[in-house]
């Protein structure tokens, strides 16, 4: 496609091609795989934290093919889509006639990822009970099946994943804190996409290249007003999302040119509930300049983190900039906090018009 000769992407660069299916030109995602690669020869323990959709699983693959476990297993288990009373069986194991419907013997994950790798989705939502005798397979790398007094040792190196903050969880005593210990030992935090927009183009130009061909479509031309509007869009779901918008505007696509799959400000959103809105669940607005396109990225950035500018969470981190530089950018595009009208419960006036300055 000639698109992607037009965008050039450092992942193409890589001489070793190590990371070939994780694409993006960000300082920020050199950094993560920096960190991957750091990680993944010893046997550490990793947590990888980020929103859903910012390519979690792709960097705990990424661990294990680096890892001199590749080429045993990689086995995966996403704790959230097991309901509570499953999950133990599904993690240890059980012997036949451990509890109703336990009609045979089944192997649990941690035996199956016996000299390799398991890779604990959503690790987070594993319930309180449980969570001890995970820490015990972390630690002693033993266990029993469920209805069975026989100890099992397994050497299984855990790569685990969350999109909740552990943390705050611990906090809330929702998480012991000693296993939070015992997962982040290597912790690797995966930013969104809307805190790396210099990955976009090349992601777009990635999933088009793959799109067109699955479905013989010839894209020729990415309209730079569509690459803008992609670029200037927060992207709640992140690259998932992003993928999902793409596979539609390749569908869609008449003459070799793709389309913006964005929804026009206005126009009804019945096709993309969440192309369709912002975090804050305002209509993304289409710019058609760099300083409309930077604004605009400003604002949601903003939006996100409720006008917070400072600290690990707050708007600098996020866009990758020092607090001062975007204090200095926001007071270049008139971009003040929008504040509510005494005389009116719903209106606010309009980002960029005077109001009062944004919060620390
Ligand atoms: N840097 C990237 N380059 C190419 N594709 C990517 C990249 N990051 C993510 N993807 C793709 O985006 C999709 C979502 O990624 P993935 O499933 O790894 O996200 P996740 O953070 O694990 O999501 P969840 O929290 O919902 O489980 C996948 O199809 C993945 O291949």
């Amino acid at each position: 496609m000639a698109a992607s000769a037009v965008f050039n992407s450092r992942e193409f660069d890589r001489g070793e091609r190590r990371f070939e299916q994780i694409v993006g030109n960000s300082r920020v995602l050199e950094q993560v795989l920096e960190q991957v690669e750091r990680v993944a020869s010893t046997n550490s323990t990793v947590l990888i934290e980020g929103e859903t959709g910012t390519g979690k699983e792709l960097i705990a693959r990424a661990i294990y093919n680096l890892s001199e476990r590749c080429g045993r297993p990689f086995i995966k288990l996403n704790c959230a889509a097991i309901p509570l009373d499953l999950l133990e069986s599904e993690l240890f194991g059980h012997e036949r006639g451990a509890f109703t419907g336990a009609i045979a013997q089944k192997i649990g994950r941690f035996e199956m990822a016996d000299t390799g790798t398991l890779f604990l989705d959503e690790v987070g939502d594993i319930p309180p009970q449980l969570q001890p005798k995970l820490l015990r397979v972390l630690q002693e790398q033993e266990f029993e099946r469920l209805g069975s007094g026989h100890t099992h040792h397994v050497d299984v190196r855990l790569v685990a994943a969350t999109n909740r903050n552990l943390l705050e969880m611990v906090a809330r005593n929702e998480f012991r804190s000693d296993l939070y210990y015992r997962l982040n030992v290597f912790p690797i935090l995966l930013p969104p996409l809307r805190a790396r927009y210099e990955d976009i183009p090349v992601l777009v130009t990635h999933f088009v290249d793959i799109f067109s061909r699955r479905m013989r479509k010839q894209i020729n031309h990415i309209p730079p007003e569509t690459m803008a509007a992609l670029t200037s869009y927060a992207w709640p779901g992140n690259i998932r999302e992003l993928q999902n918008l793409i596979e539609r505007a390749v569908i869609l696509a008449n003459d070799e040119v793709l389309p913006n799959p964005l929804p026009s400000p206005g126009l009804p959103t019945a096709t993309s509930p969440t192309a369709s809105t912002t975090l804050s669940g305002s209509k993304p607005e289409l710019p058609k300049t760099l300083r409309e396109s930077e604004r605009a990225l400003i604002l949601q950035t903003l939006d996100a983190t409720g006008w917070v500018i400072g600290g690990p969470n707050g708007a600098a981190t996020q866009l990758g900039l020092k607090r001062t530089t975007l204090i200095d950018r926001m007071k270049k595009l008139g971009i003040r906090r929008p504040t509510r009208r005494a005389d009116s419960a719903d209106a606010f006036i309009v980002p960029g018009q005077p109001g009062p300055p944004a919060g620390p």
